[in-house]
């Protein structure tokens, strides 16, 4: 695929964009005013120097003169201005394909009793027409995904529906494949070498790590390079791991990139350790659980926020311990989303499949029903925590590429919330209320 058309940069969000995650800055400048309450002063500084009041934010363009202020240090003034380097020219802000924005249609599927969520508008049904269809070309024409029986499988996951809502900001269905086919890949990976389809603990390590190649490139001695490029095309979650990273790398910088491949070992350490539990058949501790489930994750989504959204978050406001904390947190609330929603499908499933009411009822002596709604306050705690540290880090680090990666952040969750409640296919509550 040729890398996608980049319109010229724009600074500000279009407004058919304009909705997604706005409470994420409602809550900042809640906390804000606070702060100045509290402190009688201006927003606590972050242990970066605070940066430059911006009127009139704007995305550093790459190679623009750097931002000059007493207050930003000459690191932050680096990290302002952005990648300026080689093959940084599609690190810009892309002005959003204008379609219509959809009335907010009641989701199907009943949200949980209780559980604290935000609801998003249908996901622009124009572009998941689109993206439905292009993906399913790529599963079928360019990876051979999965056999003829599986199709309906496929079609009820809804993956397109679901990547529009998670990417209001997405400036073009071109970006929104990005993430549509990472999102393909992942979940191939997990049912193929972990869950139903053919998944086991045994021998996982190795199908994972070859996987992993996949998305981070052996360098070897040449008489054995070949041996290895072939492996790439050997099975379905390798062929769509391949290709959809192929993509990514051509439209995002290189440390998009590396982030992406961080994340994704972060994701396969998470399903070794749940998977050595299946083999022993061991409950671990509640707070094990959900140290495991911290990384058994959907982090790899929310974090190409920016790749999708057609800008970069600097590796250095990426890295910072208040965004890894939001981002964690965010991750957090969205995969207990997930412990919720598919728990009766998990309690169908042949042997004993972990989730947070399961690890809670078994350690904590509780009954099924009350296990479930201690996971909804888990979850609702989480959801608070993310978003009291995403209006912190809005206040302290007012960037905009800091701002819209939180935005995209929250819109994910927001997002991913939606798919989960709507997916009546794959997904039913329990009769505890
Ligand atoms: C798409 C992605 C990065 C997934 C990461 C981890 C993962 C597979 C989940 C969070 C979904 O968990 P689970 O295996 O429980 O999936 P279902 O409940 O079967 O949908
Ligand atoms: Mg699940």
């Amino acid at each position: 695929m040729p890398a996608p058309e980049l319109p010229p940069p724009q600074s500000s969000l279009p407004e058919a964009a304009s909705h997604f995650g706005a409470h994420i800055l409602d809550a900042a400048a809640a906390r804000a005013r606070d702060i100045k309450a509290a402190t009688g002063g201006a927003p606590r500084v972050p242990s970066l120097p605070a940066p430059p009041a911006m009127s009139a934010p704007t995305l550093p363009i790459p190679g623009a003169p750097a931002v000059k202020t007493s207050a930003a240090s000459a690191g932050l003034e680096r990290i302002l201005r952005g990648p300026d380097g080689l093959g940084t020219g599609s690190l810009r802000m892309i002005l959003r394909e204008e379609t219509p924005t959809p009335a907010a249609a009641p989701a199907e599927g009943i949200p949980i009793p209780g559980l604290y969520y935000h609801p998003i508008p249908e996901p622009d049904p124009v572009r998941v027409e689109e993206v439905s269809r292009r993906i399913k070309s790529w599963a079928l024409d360019e990876v051979a995904l999965y056999p003829d029986d599986w199709e309906e499988e496929f079609d009820g996951f809804s993956v397109g529906r679901y990547m529009v809502g998670c990417h209001p900001d997405a400036p073009t269905v071109d970006h929104l494949m990005l993430a549509t086919r990472l999102m393909v890949a992942e979940n191939a990976v997990d049912d193929c070498y972990c869950e139903d389809h053919g998944g086991s603990p045994i021998g996982l390590g190795e199908r994972l790590l070859l996987a992993h190649t996949a998305l981070d490139p052996l360098h070897t001695a040449e008489e054995y390079q070949p041996g290895w490029a072939k492996s790439l095309h050997a099975d379905a979650p390798r062929r769509a791991y391949r290709s959809a990273m192929e993509y990514f790398v051509r439209a995002a910088g290189p440390s998009q990139a590396d982030r992406l491949r961080h994340d994704m070992a972060r994701l396969h350490l998470g399903y070794l350790a749940e998977a050595a539990w299946a083999q022993s058949e061991h409950v671990p501790e509640v707070w094990e659980y959900l140290a495991m489930r911290q990384f058994n994750n959907f982090r790899p989504c929310p974090t190409i926020t920016d790749t999708v959204g057609g800008y970069e978050l600097p590796a250095d406001l990426h890295a910072q311990a208040a965004m890894q904390k939001v981002i964690a947190l965010a991750g957090n609330a969205t995969t207990i989303v997930n412990d919720l929603y598919s728990y009766t499908k998990e309690l169908d499933a042949p042997g004993r499949h972990l989730n947070l009411p399961v690890v809670i009822s078994e350690r904590e002596g509780l009954t099924d029903r009350d296990a479930y709604l201690k996971s909804v306050d888990i979850h609702n705690e989480l959801m608070r925590d993310f978003e009291t540290a995403a209006a912190d880090l809005a206040v302290a680090c007012p960037v905009l590429s800091v701002q819209r990666f939180l935005r995209g952040v929250a819109a994910w969750v927001d997002g991913n919330h939606h798919w989960h409640q709507s997916n009546t296919y794959r997904y039913s509550l329990p009769d505890f209320w």
